[in-house]
């Protein structure tokens, strides 16, 4: 696979303080890569190092195969964009003047494309009102604009939605979808609310106490979020032949305890496991959603 962003064993350390703490984390080439975490875990940090706003203390990471560390990766972070805490925008200015703006920041040779990119995140009737008057969600489309200006192919968003009203945070799940479907762009996109990722992720990185907890495509979350039904019984060994035996899905999840997918029989399991000499202690339908997934996977976590 092809990665746009990979870390090795990124720190970063504000004295005693581990804010990133050995990170690896990997973001596929066209994925909307959906990267959660509790305040504080380290989103922000892991993002400011990346464009190259701070300085890791330990590790590397590249961007595009550009090391860090190499020259060339000021060049690599020329075809990356992004929304870092509030959007950069000048107050005082309109969209398309603040779009002029960052055109002669970046050495554009003419400001044709302007009219596109305000049509493109729905700024196109904006006129000449000025950005300090913009609703929260229309700053937040002119900030997805201006880091759109050098035409970057990898987007960075640090918690797009916050404080965005529901159609607020429709539109601007369906630029991101436009972008990423429309002009390939791939995206890192932070937040602490997985729900709201959970209808645009391709992948998701899991953060705490700023290490990866998990990296896991969209995919295999919906696999691990499908309903089964959850077994006890006295002898797992017993039940996993007779599953077996059955061609049922399943996975045992403790020394007692397993999760069984699909349509299940259950008096001929039951009695298929009374032959086994295996007793069902107590037998429950789960439905992991996301939200309980993710708590789950924040309190299992171990750290140093
Ligand atoms: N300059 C700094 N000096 C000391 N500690 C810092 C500094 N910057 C961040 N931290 C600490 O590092 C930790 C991670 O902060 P960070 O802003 O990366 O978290 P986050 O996951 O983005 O959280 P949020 O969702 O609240 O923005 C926090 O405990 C924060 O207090």
């Amino acid at each position: 696979m092809e990665y746009i962003l990979c870390t090795n064993g990124l720190t970063k350390q504000y004295r005693k303080f581990k804010a990133l703490n050995n990170l690896n984390m990997h973001v596929p080439k066209g994925a909307i890569y959906g990267f959660v975490g509790k305040n504080g875990a380290g989103k922000t940090t892991l993002i400011r190092l990346i464009c190259g706003l701070q300085e890791p203390t330990n590790g590397e990471y590249s961007l595009y195969g550009r090391k860090n560390t190499d020259g060339g990766i000021s060049k690599a972070r020329r075809r990356m964009g992004a929304v870092v805490e509030t959007p950069s925008i000048y107050l005082d200015l309109t969209a398309e003047e603040n779009l002029r703006e960052q055109y002669l920041v970046l050495g554009m040779p003419s400001f044709e494309g302007i009219q596109e990119l305000l049509k493109l995140v729905g700024l196109q009737d904006a006129g000449k009102k000025k950005a300090k008057n913009f609703s929260l969600g229309m700053k937040q489309r002119l900030g997805i604009a201006i880091a759109l200006a050098g035409d970057p192919d990898f987007l960075i968003l640090d918690e797009p939605v916050n404080g965005l009203d529901p159609q607020g945070i429709i539109e601007i799940r369906e630029l991101i979808l436009k972008l990423n479907r429309e002009r390939q762009i791939t995206f890192l996109i932070s937040s602490h609310i997985l729900d709201e990722l959970s209808r645009l992720a391709t992948h998701y990185g899991f953060i705490d106490q700023g290490q990866i907890v998990r990296e896991i495509s969209a995919e295999e979350l919906e696999h691990a979020c499908r309903k089964c039904i959850r077994l006890t019984v006295s002898d797992t060994r017993a039940l996993a032949c007779v599953l077996d035996k059955m061609r049922l899905e399943y996975s045992i999840v403790s020394e007692d305890e397993a999760d069984v997918f699909g349509e299940l029989n259950i008096s001929e399991l039951v009695l298929a496991l009374a032959q086994e000499e295996c007793q069902v202690l107590s037998l429950h339908e789960k439905d992991e959603s996301l939200e309980s997934y993710y708590v789950n996977l924040m309190g299992g976590a171990s750290h140093e």
